[in-house]
């Protein structure tokens, strides 16, 4: 329990009605999650308006509301504050109702289209194998010394992600290594949080739904590191053409690592098979378990972000050397006749290129590519032709499927996939809606030897269709089918 006064420091507003110093039980941004003694706070959504819903909080027990419009009449029940942007608002109260978390563990983020999950479930592995307690928020999931609390969001709500980040602190973590979307920044999860420093993986084409052009999804990349405090780090992949952009306005200091321009941290990838990569980091040689030229972008990270928090090189690249990074990238099986299968979370088209030129570079030369990939629906469409484009560029066969077809039709989905084949190669696909058959198929269709590529669903245990999310766990399909060859 927080007095409103508390909560509201730091924060712009034109206090508009009440004694600003109720007592306050929790901060809610949802009217369905009030509870009496909360403060609500209206934010404007992409489907309603938080306004809309002052009322309901009132009646609910809300006894502030922080808005960017008073409503035409004000319930005298409840204190009411004017804030420019209820969204960065948000951010602000939600870090003082928890006492600022952030300010008493340090707090390092991961931005950039792919990687992050990678990069900051390393850098998490890493630092409890260095014997430290550490947090981790990710797509995949939340966890505090190896407690698993579920994850609902890349990166969550600013509510959400202080109570997590309060429970860190609780269990005397000295780290949280989390995962900053795009939406985060966009939308303010993150104000009001303090960083101990920031990383970008690289920026290609995806959630252009949401961000229309690239341009603004640059900048929503840019903003995190914009926002960091001096005394906090900022490193970028230069190897990346936005990388340096990144760092243009930021008061932090600046780092770089690459593995072909010149950068503070570089390493040299000497060898790449599926048993992992062969690296020279600053004149060491080094064998990783993670597979694929572009996870050497993402130990390059981490070993960079390790030395910059002040680790010791020899005790960072021995502890790196064991890690096998997130679940369900690059996870590989291999049946009893021989067949490769490798399930893999990559769901951009650059993902895609990444993982399948990964595929080609160390296969053995004769063995077929066989490809199952689906778009989601509800999401970027214009990267479903592009995904299709690349798929069928690199592999022998492609079967089209299903994703996360969401509330969409699944045959139109694949439909949009379609449509980005070259002429040439329309020969190498073959459309199944079902995702469980598609896997069966390319099960049945693979001869020994030849590698069988599950993209798009990874770590995912469900496949949301209408709103419904039933399980489904490729991994278990591609073992299933395995096991009855
Ligand atoms: C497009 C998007 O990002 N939407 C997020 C956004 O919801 P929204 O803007 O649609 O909210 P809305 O439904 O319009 O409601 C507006 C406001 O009214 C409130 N409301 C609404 C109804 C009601 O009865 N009462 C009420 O008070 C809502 O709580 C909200 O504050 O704010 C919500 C609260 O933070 C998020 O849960 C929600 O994520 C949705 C579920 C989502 O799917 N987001 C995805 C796209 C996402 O965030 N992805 C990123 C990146 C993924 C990656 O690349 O890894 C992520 O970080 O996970
Ligand atoms: N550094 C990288 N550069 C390019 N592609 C990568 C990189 N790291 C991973 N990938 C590819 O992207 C996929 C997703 O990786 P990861 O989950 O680490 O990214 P992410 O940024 O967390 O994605 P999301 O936006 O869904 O949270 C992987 O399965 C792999 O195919
Ligand atoms: N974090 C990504 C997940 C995509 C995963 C894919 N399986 C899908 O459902 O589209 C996003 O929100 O775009
Ligand atoms: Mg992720």
């Amino acid at each position: 329990m927080r007095y409103l006064s508390e909560i509201i420091e730091g924060l712009a507003f034109t206090k508009l009605q009440g004694s600003a110093d109720v007592e306050i039980t929790a901060v809610v941004f949802d009217s369905r999650k009030v509870v009496p003694g909360a403060l609500f706070v209206a934010v404007r959504g992409t489907h309603v308006d938080g306004h809309d819903y002052i009322e309901q909080a009132i009646k609910d027990g809300a006894v502030a509301i922080v808005c960017e419009d008073l409503p035409g009449h004000t319930a005298e029940a409840a204190d009411f504050l004017m804030v420019q942007n209820s969204a960065e608002a948000l951010g602000i109260l939600a870090s003082n109702f928890y006492a600022n978390p952030s300010k008493k563990i340090k707090l390092v983020g991961v931005t950039g289209t792919n990687g992050k999950t990678t990069t900051a479930t390393l850098l998490y592995q890493l630092f409890r194998d260095l014997g430290y307690k550490c947090g981790l928020l990710s797509t995949v999931e939340n966890q505090i010394n190896g407690r698993v609390i579920p994850s609902t969001h890349t990166t969550p709500d600013p509510v959400a992600l202080n109570a997590l980040l309060d429970d860190m602190v609780a269990q005397s973590c000295d780290y949280c290594f989390m995962e900053v979307s795009s939406h985060a920044v966009a939308q303010h999860r993150i104000d009001g949080l303090t960083f101990a420093g920031g990383i970008f993986s690289n920026l290609t084409h995806d959630h252009l739904d949401y961000h229309k052009t690239f341009d603004s999804y640059l900048k929503a990349k840019k903003g995190f590191f914009d926002a960091l405090p001096k005394g906090a780090f900022a490193l970028t992949n230069v190897d990346d053409r936005n990388g340096n952009v990144m760092l243009q306005n930021t008061k932090a200091f600046k780092k770089t690592y690459g593995l072909k321009n010149m950068a503070d941290f570089k390493v040299k990838v000497l060898e790449n098979q599926f048993g992992g990569l062969l690296l020279n980091v600053d004149g060491d040689e080094v064998w990783f378990k993670m597979v694929g030229s572009f996870n050497a972008y993402n130990l390059l990270a981490v070993y960079a972000a390790a030395i910059l928090l002040g680790q010791e090189k020899s005790a960072v690249l021995t502890s790196l050397s064991k890690l096998s990074g997130a679940e369900g990238r690059f996870d590989y099986s291999i049946a009893p006749n021989k067949i490769i299968g490798i399930v893999d979370y990559a769901h951009t088209p650059d993902a895609v290129q990444n993982v399948l030129s990964t595929v080609q570079d160390i296969r053995k030369g004769t063995e077929k590519v066989i490809t199952v990939i689906g778009c989601g629906g509800d999401r970027d469409k214009t990267k479903r032709p592009v995904m299709a484009k690349t798929a069928c560029d690199w592999s022998d066969k492609v079967i089209l499927t299903s994703d996360n077809p969401r509330t969409e039709d699944p045959a139109q989905i694949i439909k949009d996939m379609e449509a980005g084949v070259d002429p040439g190669n329309q020969r190498k696909t073959i459309s199944i809606v079902d995702r469980r058959e598609a896997i069966k198929t390319a099960v049945h269709l693979a001869q020994p030897g030849d590698i069988i590529v599950l993209a798009g669903k990874g770590h995912e245990k469900y496949q949301e269709i209408n709103g419904v999310k039933n399980h489904f766990d490729d991994k278990e399909e591609l073992l299933n089918a395995f096991s009855k060859l």
